[in-house]
C-alpha cells in the first residue's frame, strides 16, 4: 500500500502541497538570476510545505535549484516572485536588516565547509550566533549544546585541532544554539568520509527525535537523504516528485530516472 501512495505522489500534482502545520511555506517561488532575455530560471514556481519537526531531504541533479531553494526558504536570497513564510513571518516582505534580524534569531545554517572561525575556541564559535544576535548564553547552554554532539570536553579547542567530523559537529552545535525554527544544511555531510557522515546524520536525527527539531538539508547522497523523513526531489527548477520515508533504493532509483544517476554528481 505504501509503495502505491508513493509511487501515486510520482504521477500526481500535490508534491508537498504546503499546509497550516507548516514551519516553512514557500508558494509560487519563482528565482531568475540575471537580466531579462538572458537569465536563468533556477526555480520555476515551486510550492512546498515543510512540517514542524520534521527532517526534508532536498535531491536532483546537478544545477536542478537545490541551494536556491534552500537559500530562498532560509532568508539567504530574496526570490523574483511568490512567497516564503518562516515560523509565521512572511520573509519577502521583510527588509535587509530584518531578514538578517530573523536570520540569526530563528534559522541554524550547516555548509559543507564547516565555516567556523579558526581564532576562536570550540566554545566562543558556538556562542557566536548568539553573541550576534545581541544576547548572553545561558548559563551553560553551550556546554550543554556540546555534549549533545559528543564534544563536550573539547570547548577550549581551536578548529584547526579537531577532525572534519568534529568541526561538523560544532558547527551542528553553532547551528542549534539559538533553538531555531528551522536548521537548514547545504550539504552538510559532502566533505566527510562515510563512517563521519553517518554520525552527523545521525545527530541531525537526534535533534530531530529528541528536540522536535526541523531540519532540512539538500545532499546529492541517497544515503544521507534516507536519514530523512522525506525526499523532495527538483528538476529544472520544479519539483519532480517525493519520498516518504525514503530509502536508499528508492532515492538512487529517483535520481537515475531524474538523470542523476545516483549519488556523487
Ligand atoms: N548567483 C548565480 N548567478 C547566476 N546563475 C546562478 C547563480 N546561482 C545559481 N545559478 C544557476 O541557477 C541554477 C540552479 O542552481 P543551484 O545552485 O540552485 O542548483 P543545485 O541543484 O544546488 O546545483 P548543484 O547540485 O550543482 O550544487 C543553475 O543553472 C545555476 O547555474
Amino acid at each position: 500500500m505504501r509503495n502505491i501512495l508513493q509511487e501515486a505522489r510520482f504521477g500526481g500534482g500535490a508534491t508537498g502541497v504546503p499546509g497550516p502545520a507548516d514551519v516553512v511555506r514557500l508558494t509560487a517561488v519563482r528565482k531568475v538570476y540575471g537580466g531579462a532575455g538572458n537569465g536563468v530560471v533556477a526555480l520555476d514556481e515551486v510550492s512546498v510545505g515543510l512540517r514542524k519537526g520534521t527532517f526534508t531531504a532536498i535531491m536532483g541533479p546537478s544545477g536542478s535549484g537545490k541551494s536556491t531553494l534552500l537559500q530562498c526558504a532560509a532568508g539567504l536570497d530574496r526570490p523574483t516572485s511568490g512567497s516564503v513564510v518562516l515560523d509565521g513571518v512572511e520573509l519577502t516582505s521583510l527588509g535587509e536588516r530584518e531578514r538578517t534580524r530573523l536570520r540569526r534569531r530563528r534559522i541554524g545554517f550547516v555548509f559543507q565547509a564547516f565555516n567556523l572561525l579558526p581564532a576562536l575556541t570550540v566554545h566562543d564559535n558556538v556562542a557566536l550566533p548568539l553573541r550576534l544576535a545581541g544576547r548572553r548564553p545561558e548559563r551553560g547552554a553551550v556546554e550543554e549544546v556540546l555534549e549533545r554532539v559528543g564534544l563536550g570536553g573539547r570547548l577550549r579547542s581551536r578548529p584547526g585541532e579537531l577532525s572534519g567530523g568534529q568541526q561538523q559537529r560544532v558547527a551542528i552545535a553553532r547551528a542549534l544554539i539559538t533553538r531555531p525554527a528551522v536548521l537548514f544544511g547545504d550539504e552538510p555531510t559532502g566533505a566527510l568520509d562515510t563512517g563521519t557522515a553517518r554520525e552527523v546524520l545521525r545527530l541531525l536525527r537526534e535533534a530531530v527525535e529528541e528536540a522536535g527539531q526541523t531540519v532540512v538539508m539538500v545532499t546529492h547522497d541517497p544515503v544521507a537523504a534516507a536519514h530523512a523523513d522525506r525526499a523532495l526531489f527538483l528538476a529544472d527548477g520544479r519539483l519532480a516528485g517525493e519520498l516518504v520515508r525514503p530509502t536508499i533504493e528508492r532515492v538512487a532509483a529517483q535520481m537515475t530516472r531524474l538523470g542523476a544517476g545516483g549519488a556523487g554528481q
